[in-house]
C-alpha cells in the first residue's frame, strides 16, 4: 500500500489577545491509503486543532500537509477547504432537520445529473444498512443511524480522505462500540482512508490501523493498536493505556455494583 496523508513537522498556534499561543509543535505522521489513523490524546491536547488544518482551516505556523502527490499546505501553499477533497463527519451529525436522509446523503451530489445522484444515494443507503430509510428524516431516527446518515453523506462526493473528529461521543457506550465496529466495516469495504480524533481509547483500539497518542501538542507514539498496547515508547504512553484500562474496568465493577 502507498503513503496517501502526510503531515510533516507541522506546527500550529492561535492568535489570541494574549498573544500567540503555541498547540501543536512539530509534528509528524504518514497515513497508508486505506488505513484508518486515530489521534488519541486527553481533552486540550490539540486533536481538533490537527484535523482542523488538514481540512484546510488552519494555517500551518511551520511545516507541510500532502495528500498524494498534492500539497494542501506548506510555507507557500494553501489549497482551499472546498478544493481539498476532504469529507468530514462531527460528533453532533450535523444533518439538515429539514431535508430527509435522502436528501441528507445526495447533498453534495448537487451538480451530478440525477440518475447518477440517485444511483450513489442508493448505493450508500444500503451501504450504511438504511435501505428502506430514505425519505424518513432524521428526528425519525436513533442515534446511531443519524451517524451513519453522516457518515453516508460524508463519503458521497468520493473524498480522498475522511476526518472524523469525536464522531461517536454523543452515543450510549454500547451504540459507541458498535457504531465504531459498523464504520471501521464500512471504510474497510470501500477502501476510505481516515483519520478520526478522540479521547476514548476503546474507540480508538477498535476503528483504527494507526494510533497516534498525543500530549501537549506532540506525538508521544505513532504505532499500530498492538505497538502501543505492547512496546510502548516511554512511561507516558505506558501509563495512558493502563490508566485508561483501569478506568474501564472500574467503569464496569461500578455498573456490576461491585465498587463505589
Ligand atoms: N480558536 C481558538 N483560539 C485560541 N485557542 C484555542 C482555539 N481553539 C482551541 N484552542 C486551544 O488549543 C488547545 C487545543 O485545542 P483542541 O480543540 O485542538 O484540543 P482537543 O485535543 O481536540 O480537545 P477536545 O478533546 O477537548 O476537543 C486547547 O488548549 C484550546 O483551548
Amino acid at each position: 500500500m502507498s503513503e496517501l496523508l502526510k503531515l510533516d513537522h507541522i506546527s500550529l498556534a492561535y492568535d489570541t489577545q494574549n498573544g500567540v499561543v503555541p498547540v501543536v509543535d512539530n509534528l509528524s505522521l504518514n497515513l497508508e491509503k486505506g488505513h484508518i489513523g486515530c489521534l488519541l490524546g486527553a481533552s486540550g491536547c490539540g486533536k481538533t486543532t490537527v484535523l482542523r488544518a488538514i481540512a484546510g482551516f488552519e494555517p500551518l505556523r511551520a511545516g507541510s500537509i500532502s495528500l498524494g502527490t498534492t500539497v494542501l499546505s506548506s510555507d507557500n501553499e494553501q489549497v482551499e477547504p472546498e478544493h481539498r477533497n476532504v469529507g468530514m463527519m462531527f460528533q453532533d451529525y450535523a444533518l439538515f432537520p429539514h431535508l430527509s436522509v435522502e436528501k441528507n446523503i445526495g447533498f453534495g451530489l448537487r451538480r451530478w445529473d440525477r440518475q447518477r445522484r440517485k444511483q450513489r444515494v442508493d448505493e450508500l443507503l444500503c451501504l450504511a444498512g438504511l435501505e428502506g430509510s430514505g425519505q424518513r428524516y432524521p428526528h425519525e431516527l436513533s442515534g446511531g443511524q443519524q451517524q451513519r446518515v453522516a457518515l453516508a453523506r460524508a463519503l458521497a462526493p468520493e473524498p480522498e480522505l475522511l476526518l472524523l473528529d469525536e464522531p461517536f461521543s454523543n452515543l450510549d457506550v454500547d451504540t459507541r462500540e458498535r457504531l465504531a465496529f459498523e464504520v471501521r466495516d464500512i471504510l474497510k469495504r470501500t477502501g476510505h482512508t481516515a483519520i478520526l480524533v478522540t479521547h476514548n481509547q476503546a474507540e480508538a483500539f477498535a476503528i483504527a490501523d494507526r494510533i497516534g497518542v498525543m500530549r501537549n501538542g506532540v506525538i508521544a507514539q505513532w504505532d499500530t493498536p498492538y505497538g502501543i498496547h505492547h512496546s510502548p515508547v516511554n512511561a507516558f504512553v505506558a501509563d495512558f493505556v493502563k490508566r485508561e484500562a483501569l478506568m474501564a474496568q472500574r467503569a464496569q465493577a461500578y455498573l456490576r455494583g461491585e465498587a463505589s
